[in-house]
């Protein structure tokens, strides 16, 4: 067996961490466009009602202006309006006017309704990939984002999307087209003061653009230092009792407050921006009525205008600015919106580094449904030993850092033989939970090679890799759920196959005591059960999956000496024919296995079994003479 103690030379690692650039507004509303095609007939609708609506915002002046040149009987008045009586002529005007208001309430809420319905349904989409995507990220992705962060986003970034909908923010696309339709009618009907106005509308528009763009800038930062905020939050909340216990209560309270008024700092330059822009609307919107009073005043004492086109023109004024006045109100939200998308696309852009090979048969010859055929044959082989062992595990020149070039496992040669029971020991950071992640493909080697059975794990789906190895940790995580779908989480497993691998890993009577048995409800992470029990699961968990290679890694470290000795023979029966590797500190529980590998700083030092390495009088013999004063 090949053992390369001696260190290579480090291999080169690239750094790929450039900052993405910002997105333009344009590019982040495409983002939505693949959601929204899924609700295309919904949406047709919707934007198909946008005409009659513009139609009858527009008419509306109109027909005010009508109404007043009826009742002087100016020239400006339409021949249809030219009844036998001025009173017959405003009846109609009048019936007309109540039709408009009638098509612009109902199409008007009908169509709201449809554009919160399928907003609703898109910000759901939204959020399923978000949460499909962050599950599927490498565990380093989540070395470097804080909890609170990811949770800020899938929670609160996404509701804020949600409300660009419910909040009827979406209506300004049908305010822009009643703009367009308006200034039609406008160009229409007066071509000069029709330009007045579009002239005055410009440069505001502008102005807003400026001040939405300075919004967003100054949202993005606050939704950040929310980000920020949320962590802090999340980690006083998970670490509670260690905040008790070291009366950490003030000085986090402190830190938190710094936050906090960040945050605040942050979102008063939103509220800067946000309030420019509802002040340069309120007054431009006067200042446009105005303009229309003293250019049509004077057309009108020329007696090239109307009275009645005068006060269309008034209404005109009010109504061509009304939408960029709703801008301003329904602005905070669309920004805001503009800014979650920002933040989701992201996460969303965030490449999942592992990932399993597409044509993974063709590249090494390995066969889909190989672990399968493994677990088939593992379960044969209680009655028919005549199969080829398996569960061999190699690791050629492995290389790895979590970051940069801080290698933490360095130039790792060994091979673990089918059925062998392997201890990983050595000080603490040595990089044996390091190896463990390695193996199962939480992390990729930074350089090297890891082989099951003579195939590179990359080149088998992660779904079969972790099926044929199973881990057993410290900390057995809990799920919010009952006791059996702990332990068979999610997988077909029928009641008679959980009971079986509980007894099989002694761990059956310890249930049975539990409140509701196997229906006992667990809470979120397992509070309700103790650091030891959580372990019982856990081996139950494992044993269910009838893995080939298990690895323990400090498993039964919170166990007492009675149960432990419990589960020891229970391991050691579901063990036979299995590959195992054990991480241990407690040198007195690996006294048996059948090599021992000892690591010191990322390299394997030392490697046989406990009489080799006690006579070989290095670390291990000082590690175990030191366990050996202790106890
Ligand atoms: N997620 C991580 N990001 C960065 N560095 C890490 C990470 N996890 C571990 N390390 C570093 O890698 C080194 C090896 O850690 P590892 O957990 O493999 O050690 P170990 O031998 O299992 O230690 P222990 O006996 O304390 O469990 C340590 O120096 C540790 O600081």
């Amino acid at each position: 067996m090949s053992n390369t103690i001696s260190p290579g030379k480090p291999p080169r690692k690239s750094n790929n961490t450039a900052d993405r650039p910002r997105e333009t507004d344009w590019r982040l509303f495409l983002r939505l466009v693949p959601y929204a095609k899924k609700h295309k007939r919904l949406l047709a609708i919707a934007m198909l009602m946008l005409v009659p609506i513009a139609i009858a915002n527009a008419t509306q002046p109109l027909l005010i202006g009508q109404a007043i040149s009826l009742i002087r009987k100016e020239p400006s008045t339409y021949g249809f309006f030219q009844r036998d009586t001025v009173m017959e002529g405003l009846y109609v005007v009048e019936l007309i006017l109540l039709v408009t208001v009638l098509i612009k309430l109902l199409m008007s809420g009908f169509q709201g309704y449809l554009i919160q319905q399928v907003g609703q349904k898109i910000t759901a989409a939204i959020r399923q990939d978000l949460f499909n995507h962050v599950t599927s990220l490498a565990v380093r992705f989540f070395d470097r984002t804080p909890v609170g962060k990811l949770i800020t986003r899938l929670t609160s970034d996404v509701e804020v999307l949600g409300d660009v909908f419910a909040t009827g923010a979406i209506g300004i696309i049908a305010d822009l087209f009643s703009m367009l339709v308006i200034a039609g009618f406008m160009f229409y009907i007066q071509w000069q003061l029709a330009t007045l106005l579009i002239v005055m509308l410009l440069p505001i528009a502008g102005l807003i653009i400026y001040f939405q763009q300075q919004y967003r800038k100054a949202n993005y930062k606050a939704r950040e230092e929310l980000s920020v905020l949320n962590s802090q939050l999340q980690e006083n909340i998970t670490g509670i009792r260690v905040v008790h216990l070291f009366r950490r209560e003030k000085f986090n309270s402190k830190l938190f407050y710094q936050s906090n008024t960040d945050y605040v700092e942050e979102v008063d330059k939103t509220i800067f921006f946000d309030s420019s822009v509802s002040a340069t609307l309120e007054w431009i919107a006067l200042i446009a009525v105005a303009g229309v009073l003293w250019f049509g005043g004077s057309l009108l004492l020329k007696e090239q205008l109307t009275f009645g086109i005068l006060s269309t023109f008034i209404f005109y004024a009010q109504r061509l600015f009304e939408p960029l006045q709703q801008f301003a109100e329904k602005f905070t939200v669309i920004q805001a919106g503009f800014t979650a998308i920002e933040r989701v696309g992201d996460i969303l852009d965030e490449p999942i580094e592992i990932r399993d090979k597409a044509n993974s048969r063709a590249l090494s010859g390995f066969e889909f449904g190989y672990i399968d055929e493994i677990i088939e044959n593992l379960d044969a082989e209680e009655s028919n030993d005549s199969k080829i062992p398996r569960g061999e595990i190699r690791f050629e020149d492995v290389w790895f850092a979590y970051k940069d070039d801080d290698y933490v496992i360095k130039n790792l040669n060994f091979t673990i033989y089918p059925g062998e029971k392997i201890a990983l020991v050595g000080p603490t950071g040595a990089g044996k939970s390091s190896i463990i992640r390695l193996l199962c493909r939480l992390y990729e080697p930074t350089k090297g090679r890891i082989l099951i059975d003579g195939i590179d794990i990359r080149d088998v789906p992660q779904a079969e890799l972790r099926r044929y190895l199973a881990v057993i940790l410290q900390d057995g995580f809990i799920f919010a759920g009952d006791v059996k779908g702990n332990i068979t989480l999610g997988d077909g497993y029928t009641f008679e196959e959980v009971q079986a691998a509980a007894e099989k890993t002694n761990v059956s009577e310890f249930i049975e005591q539990l409140p509701q048995g196997y229906h006992t409800q667990l809470r979120e992470r397992g509070t309700n059960l103790s650091s030891g029990q959580k372990q019982l699961l856990a081996f139950a968990r494992a044993a269910i999956r009838n893995p080939q290679v298990l690895v323990l890694d400090e498993a039964t470290a919170n166990l007492d000496v009675g149960t432990e000795a419990l589960i020891q023979a229970a391991l050691n029966e579901l063990l036979i024919g299995r590959t195992a590797i054990i991480i241990a500190h407690r040198l007195s529980t690996i006294r048996n296995v059948d090599k021992i590998f000892v690591l010191k700083r990322g390299e394997l030092v030392e490697q046989g079994s406990h009489e080799q390495l006690v006579r070989q009088d290095g670390l291990y013999a000082t590690l175990h003479n030191l366990q050996m004063l202790g106890s």
